[in-house]
């Protein structure tokens, strides 16, 4: 687990709340934030690293795209041969500078390259592994079919690219009581209402859910040939998209 501050962020939030951003307040409680927030986080790492594992293959990259402090980027290094680079962007540069320091104390950080730059402008090509592990949902939803093309065009035959999402429920009582559990996920993490409420507020307009049907269904519609629910969290869903 990399260090981290304790995430107070909205502990003191005073409505109107400003539009969140990951800016170097959030990277620095990152770690702690991401964790009492998201149902299975550790788990999706964990599945980015194994899925790595077992499909990449030397000659081929993995990517890592919205990496933040790059534990998705950790794991795939953990968990693959010398052989293959792994590209880590973000366009947060809190979150890069993080990682960047982090890498220079890791064994073999030196196959991780580090790209502060927006993920719709990076190149992805000979990916054997492509991870967009909570980072589409901050894209507008009319970006997000052009990104995932340019990513299928990119990988070669046989690769595979996990998506993690926070996804919306359609059913008005399927969303208030999956809702309702997530909120409680973050109490029993220890957040105050204050904070939830000033997070909720904050999210508004940024991260924006859709429903699980729509990624599945957008997947297949810009080639990939094959889609599986890997795994799912409350309102946290995580597929296999293979090329
Ligand atoms: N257009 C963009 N271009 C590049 N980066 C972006 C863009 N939009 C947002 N980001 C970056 O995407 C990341 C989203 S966090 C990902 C967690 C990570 N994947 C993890 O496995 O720890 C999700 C969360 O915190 O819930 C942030 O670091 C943003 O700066
Ligand atoms: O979806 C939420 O309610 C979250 O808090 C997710 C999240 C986690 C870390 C940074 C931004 C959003």
């Amino acid at each position: 687990m990399q260090h981290s501050d304790p995430d107070d962020l909205f502990d003191r939030a005073e409505m109107p709340v400003a539009p969140f951003e990951f800016n170097a307040d959030v990277a620095r409680v990152f770690p702690d934030m991401v964790r009492r927030s998201v149902p299975g986080y550790a788990d999706l790492v964990a599945l980015c690293g194994l899925v790595a594992r077992r499909v990449a293959r030397p000659g081929t990259r993995c990517y890592d795209l919205g990496c933040s402090l790059g534990a998705v980027s950790l794991a795939m290094l953990a968990r693959t041969p010398s052989g293959v680079g792994i590209v880590a962007v973000d366009n947060a540069r809190a979150m890069v500078d993080g990682l960047a320091r982090r890498l220079a104390e890791v064994p073999g950080g030196e196959r991780v390259r580090v790209c502060c730059a927006d993920v719709r402008e990076v190149e992805v090509a000979d990916a054997s592994v492509v991870a967009l592990n909570l980072t589409l949902q901050f894209l507008p939803p009319q970006a997000r079919a052009g990104l995932l093309a340019r990513i299928r065009d990119g990988m070669v035959p046989g690769g595979v690219l996990v998506l993690a999402e926070k996804v919306r429920f359609d059913d008005a009582a399927e969303a208030a009581l999956v809702t309702a559990l997530h909120e409680d996920f973050k109490r029993a993490n220890g957040y105050s209402e204050l904070a939830i409420a000033g997070k909720r507020a904050a999210l508004e307009r940024v991260l924006v859910p859709e429903p699980a049907a729509a990624h599945e269904q957008r997947l297949r519609e810009v080639g990939f040939t094959r889609v599986t629910r890997l795994y799912q969290h409350l309102n946290f869903v995580a597929w296999a998209a293979w090329t």
